[in-house]
C-alpha cells in the first residue's frame, strides 16, 4: 500500500497510525495500529471519530491486515466487527460494503488495498470539491455558526462544513467563527477551536446554550454543520444539538447549511425517523475526569440521556452542500439525493 497521510491518519512505511482526538488539543499523541482490537476501541473511545475518518482508518487497518497475509475468513471477520464499532455514520458502511466487495475478487488482497487507497484519494477530493462550492455561499465578513468538530481531523482532506469555512476565509480574510463547544465531548471546543488556530481564522468559543441568544442578536449570518447520515428524503444525523440550531435558525431565518460528501448519503434510508442513534456511556455526560474516571460534577449514580446524535428534518435545512453541487429543498423534497445515488 502507498503512503497516505492525512491530519489524524497515516500509513507510512509499512506502519499505520491514528491520532488521539480525545487528547487534543493539549496532548498530539500517535498510536500504531495493527489490530482489530485496537481500532475498534480506538473509534468507540472517539480516539478516532468523524464521519469520513472513521470508514477509512477501517478501511486503512484491513488493508494491512490484508498484506500482513491475514487469511480471508478473518479478513471478512474484521470487515464485520468494525463496521458494527458505530451505527450512525453511514460512511463507515460505505467503506465496509468497498472493502467486502473487493474481498470476492480472485486477487483479494491487491483488490483490498487499491480500494483502501481509493476511499482515501477520494476523500480528499471530495473535501475540496464540498469546500468550494460551500464557500460560494458565504459572504465577505460573514459570522458563521458551526457545531462539533468537521475539519481536517475528521476527514483525509480539509474537512467538510469546516472545510467550507476554511475556503471563505482563503476568499475573503474576514469571517468569523462562533463555534459551539459541542458537549459532553467538546468536539467543538476542543478540536475545532485546535484547527481554526492552527488555520488562523478568528473564532469565538460559546456553549450550546448561547447560540440563540446570538441569533436573536443578530450576530449569526449563516450556520454550517457537517453529517453523519443524510437520508433520501434530506433529513440528517449529525451530532446532538445539531437539530437545536436548525430550528433556531428557522425561527430566525437564518440561512442553515449541512456540508457531507456524497459517501454520507444514504438514499437506503428513508426517512431521518430511520436512522439509528448511537448511545453513548453515560460517564460522558456526568463528566469525566482522566480518562473515564469517577464523575466531576453530576451525582455518580445520575440517570443520564447519552444520544451522540440527532435528527434535523429536511423542512429546516436551506441547502445541502455535497460535492457534487449545492441542492436546495424544492430539489431534494423532488427526489435529487436518490438520483444522485442511482
Ligand atoms: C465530517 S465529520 C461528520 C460528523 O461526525 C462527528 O461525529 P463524532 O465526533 O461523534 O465522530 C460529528 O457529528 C460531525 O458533524
Amino acid at each position: 500500500m502507498q503512503n497516505l497521510i492525512a491530519s489524524s491518519v497515516k500509513y507510512e512505511n509499512g506502519s499505520l497510525s491514528v491520532l488521539d482526538q480525545y487528547l487534543l488539543p493539549h496532548q498530539q499523541v500517535w498510536h500504531q495500529c495493527h489490530d482489530v482490537e485496537t481500532m475498534k476501541e480506538l473509534i468507540i473511545s472517539l480516539k478516532v471519530r468523524g464521519a469520513p475518518l472513521i470508514g477509512l482508518s477501517a478501511s486503512l487497518l484491513v488493508a494491512y491486515l490484508a498484506e500482513q497475509g491475514v487469511v480471508k475468513g478473518e479478513l471478512e471477520k474484521a470487515i464485520n466487527e468494525l463496521e458494527a464499532t458505530r451505527p450512525t455514520a453511514v460512511n463507515l458502511m460505505h467503506c465496509m460494503t468497498a472493502l467486502r466487495k473487493a474481498l470476492t475478487q480472485s486477487d483479494y488482497v491487491a483488490g483490498i488495498v487499491t480500494t483502501a487507497e481509493r476511499l482515501f484519494i477520494e476523500d480528499i477530493e471530495l473535501c475540496e470539491r464540498m469546500a468550494s462550492r460551500g464557500a460560494e455561499l458565504i459572504n465577505s465578513g460573514d459570522n458563521i455558526l458551526t457545531h462539533c468538530n468537521t475539519g481536517a481531523l475528521a476527514t483525509a482532506g480539509i474537512g467538510t462544513a469546516l472545510g467550507v469555512i476554511y475556503k471563505a476565509q482563503q476568499k475573503y480574510g474576514n469571517v468569523h467563527v462562533w463555534v459551539n463547544e459541542t458537549r459532553p465531548l467538546l468536539q467543538g471546543g476542543r478540536l475545532t477551536a485546535f484547527e481554526l488556530e492552527r488555520w488562523k481564522i478568528p473564532y469565538t468559543l460559546i456553549c450550546d446554550n448561547m447560540a440563540a441568544s446570538l441569533m436573536a442578536a443578530g450576530k449569526v449570518d449563516k450556520i454550517v454543520v457537517g453529517a453523519d447520515r443524510i437520508a433520501a428524503n434530506g433529513d440528517f444525523a449529525n451530532k446532538v444539538g445539531t437539530y437545536n440550531l436548525a430550528v433556531l435558525a428557522y425561527f430566525h431565518n437564518i440561512p442553515f447549511y449541512v456540508v457531507a460528501p456524497i459517501t454520507t448519503l444514504d438514499t437506503n434510508t428513508a426517512c431521518g425517523d430511520d436512522i439509528e442513534i448511537e448511545q453513548r456511556n453515560p460517564q460522558e455526560v456526568r463528566g469525566v475526569s482522566g480518562s473515564f474516571g469517577e464523575a466531576l460534577w453530576a451525582p455518580t449514580n445520575a440517570n443520564v440521556y447519552n444520544p451522540a446524535f440527532d435528527i434535523t428534518p429536511a423542512k429546516l435545512v436551506t441547502g445541502w452542500v455535497l460535492d457534487t453541487g449545492v441542492y436546495n429543498q424544492q430539489q431534494v423534497l423532488m427526489g435529487k439525493l436518490k438520483e444522485l445515488t442511482q
